[in-house]
This record gives C-alpha cells, structure tokens and sequence, in this order.
C-alpha cells in the first residue's frame, strides 16, 4: 500500500456533531497536539460561519504549526473570500453531487452547481491558493456524472478531490470499487471522507486507501455529523497494525489526544471504544486473565503503551482463581485452592450486587472478613 496522508477535519467536521461547540483555546490546544503527534493536515473551521470562527482559525494559523490548514467552504464566493480574509493558504470547496443533494440545494439545477464549482474554484485558484474540491454525497451520485465533476474540478485546478459518503451507507466493497474508478480516471489524488452511520467509517477509509486514495479525513474519537467520523485512532492503527504502514504520527499520545477532544466537545468515550476506551486494556474474565498472565499477545493485539494505556488485570463476575491468587499475591495474601474458590463466589456475588469490577481493597476485604468471620488471624 502507498504512502497515505492524514487530513483530520476534528476541528470542522467533528465540531460538527450536535451539542459540541470548542472554543477558541480549545481549537489552539488540539491543533497544536494534533500537530505535535505529527498530523501533516488539519482542516481547522468553517471560516464563512462568522467573525468569531475566523479569529479562532487565524490564532490557529498564527501557531505556525508544521500542519498544512485548510479551511471548509461552499461554492460560494463570499466562503472563500471568508477564508483569506481568515488568513488560509488552503481552501476545501464542497459540492453536491447527488440528485436528492443537488435537488435540496440548487432546486435540480445541475448546471448551477457546475457553475458555482467553476467560479468559486477559479477565483481561489486566481487568489494563489491551494483548492481542494469535495463531492457531497459521493456515494450516492451517479457514477459518471461523479467523475464528470471530479474531471471537471481537475481540470479548473483543483489539486484533490474528495470522496464523501456523506450519510455513511457504503460497504468496504464498494467502496473500494467507487473509489478505485475515480483513481484510475483522475490524475489528482483522491481524498477519502467516511461516516459511521452503519459503524463503517474506518473500513470504509480503509478500503478507499487500498483503492489508491492518497489522503484521508479523519477526527479525534470519531467525534462528528450524527455517527460521527472515521476516528483518527482507528485509522492509524489499522494502517500500521494490518498494512504496516506507518504515518510517522506518535500513537503513544492517541489517549491523552482522546481525553483533550472528549472534554472539550463535552462527550463520554464508551469503555469499549476501539484504541481510546478505558477497558482496551483491561481484563477481567478468567481464561482471558489466565492467559495474559502467562503471555499478554494471547489477548491483546498489540501493547497498550503503543496507545498511551497500561494493562489492567481486574477481578470481577467471570473470573477465575489463576487471577484471584495473582492479584491476592502481589499484597502477600496466599490461599489454599478451597478458599479461592470460596473468594471467587463471594467475588462474583459482589460483582452483581455493584454492577462493576472490584477494588483491590474490596477484594482484600472479602478475604479479611472471611477471616475474621472464621477466626482466622
Ligand atoms: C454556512 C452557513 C454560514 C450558511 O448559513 P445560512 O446562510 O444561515 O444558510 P443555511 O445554513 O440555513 O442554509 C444553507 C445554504 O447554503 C446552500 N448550500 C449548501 N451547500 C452548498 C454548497 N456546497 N455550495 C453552495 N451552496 C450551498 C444552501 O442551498 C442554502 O442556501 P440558501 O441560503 O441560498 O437557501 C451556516 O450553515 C453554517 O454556519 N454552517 C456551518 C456548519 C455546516 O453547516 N456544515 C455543513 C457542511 S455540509
Ligand atoms: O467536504 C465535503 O465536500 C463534504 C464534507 C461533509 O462532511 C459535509 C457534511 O455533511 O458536513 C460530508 O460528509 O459530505
């Protein structure tokens, strides 16, 4: 598999999810993590929002970060001139591309959007800047007329064209033939922009860098629009850990990045979610436990510290005595097997009755009360 950039759009698109609103430090403290992880491409805002946006996105550009900044506009003139007005270098101009996209926005005039494209991306080309084009709703448009316009904005300037499963309804396999047409038709890179609605973001980014994409959007968490995005977590670790292609980007910060983008969008991490979720690297179940125990690749697919956790061995309702006596070990607490078992009953009672794992300290307590209660010292 080629050489892949990372455009992550956490601070567009991912502020994009309902309910999440960052303020201007908010945006200067992520760009400038995302940057120092080694991210090359940030898409930063939506700089026809207002003056409020634009000022947050010239502080970001004021860092001087090594990313390259993009700014997000609709064919529209006045978006554009929003963004140099913003102090960006780069522009992402979007159209629809859909028959249901292109009739909510220009009424079913096809012709128009065709304009709009060609105005708005000649002007950003006449202006000196680098212009991205996007196809709002690739996924559902008309092949030939997706590469008619993916042809057409190439041929304006533009230096990339997006591919945008909008509403996030593809599989791997087609997106992957999707994809793999516009890539042998254009001569431009091609950039991929999934959504999870079917909980296929990351695959859908996948098999679109396997059809020859050159670039992908991404966000923290997989934070954005309704189901959100493909989470840059899962991107690079799928990329690194399948397809052994490293980004260069330092994945032993992927945590830390999490909880800095799940504070500030005011949001909660499943325990479960892939790379970023507390229990990751927890193991409470016995066989589990048991194996870690003797080698942690039987149940972990790479080390926690490569994503910023470490391991963590819990008692709780499914486990069993290898991880009791180890855990019980570690503070000097040695039981005969009769008493493990007895422990591990009163374990899996108390489990239930608090709906969670157990402390150390609960699980030390159970011993000593055990003990008290049959005089033992
Ligand atoms: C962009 C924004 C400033 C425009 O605000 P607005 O003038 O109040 O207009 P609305 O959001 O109500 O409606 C969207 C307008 O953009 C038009 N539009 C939508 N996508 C377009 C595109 N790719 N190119 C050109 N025009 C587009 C719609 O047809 C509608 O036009 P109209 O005002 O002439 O009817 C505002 O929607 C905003 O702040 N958006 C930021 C977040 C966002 O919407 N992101 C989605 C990315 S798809
Ligand atoms: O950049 C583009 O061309 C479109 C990106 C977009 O995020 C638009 C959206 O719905 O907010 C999508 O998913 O289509």
């Amino acid at each position: 598999m080629n050489r892949v950039q990372i455009n992550d759009t956490t601070l567009r698109d991912g502020e994009q999810a309902a309910g999440v609103a960052f303020t201007p430090e908010e945006k200067i403290a992520i760009a400038t993590f995302l940057d120092a992880i080694g991210v090359p491409e940030l898409e930063i805002g939506i700089p026809a929002m207002g003056v409020e946006e634009r000022q947050a996105i010239a502080r970001v550009i004021d860092l001087g970060l090594q990313a390259e900044l993009l700014g997000w506009n609709r064919a529209v003139i006045s978006d554009v001139q929003a963004s140099i007005a913003a102090g960006l270098k780069r522009v992402h101009i979007s159209v629809p591309v859909s028959e249901i996209q292109i009739q909510a926005k220009f009424q079913g005039r096809w012709r128009t959007m065709f304009s709009k494209l060609q105005e708005t991306v000649s002007f950003a080309k006449d202006k000196g800047l680098y212009v991205s084009v996007g196809g709002e709703d690739s996924s559902r448009a008309d092949e030939n007329f997706l590469v008619e316009v993916a042809l057409y904005a190439q041929e304006l300037g533009a230096s990339r064209f997006r591919f945008c499963d909008t509403v996030g309804i593809l599989d791997p396999f087609t997106t992957y033939e999707k994809v793999s047409q516009l890539v042998s038709i254009l001569s431009i890179p091609i950039e991929m922009h999934t959504h999870n609605d079917l909980g296929m973001a990351t695959a859908n980014a996948i098999a679109g860098i396997r059809a020859g994409a050159k670039s992908v959007n991404t966000t923290v968490n997989g934070l954005g629009e309704r189901a959100g995005n493909a989470p840059l977590e899962e991107v690079v670790m799928a990329l690194k850990r399948v397809y052994s292609l490293d980004l260069g980007i330092d994945t032993r910060q992927f945590r830390h990045l999490s909880q800095i983008v799940a504070k500030a969008s005011n949001s909660f991490i499943p325990p479960w979610k892939a790379i970023v979720g507390e229990n990751t690297f927890a193991h409470e179940s016995g066989i589990h436990a048991h194996g870690i125990l003797q080698n942690p690749a039987t149940y972990e697919p790479f080390s926690p510290e490569e994503v910023g956790w470490k391991r963590r061995l819990v008692v709780g309702k499914h486990s069993g005595k290898h991880l009791l006596s180890d855990l019980l070990k570690q503070h000097g607490i040695f039981l005969d097997p009769e008493e493990i078992q007895l422990i591990l009953e009163q374990v899996r009672n108390l489990s239930v009755k608090v709906k969670r794992s157990l402390t150390e300290q609960e699980l030390i307590d159970l011993v000593n009360n055990r003990r008290v209660a049959h005089g033992v010292r």
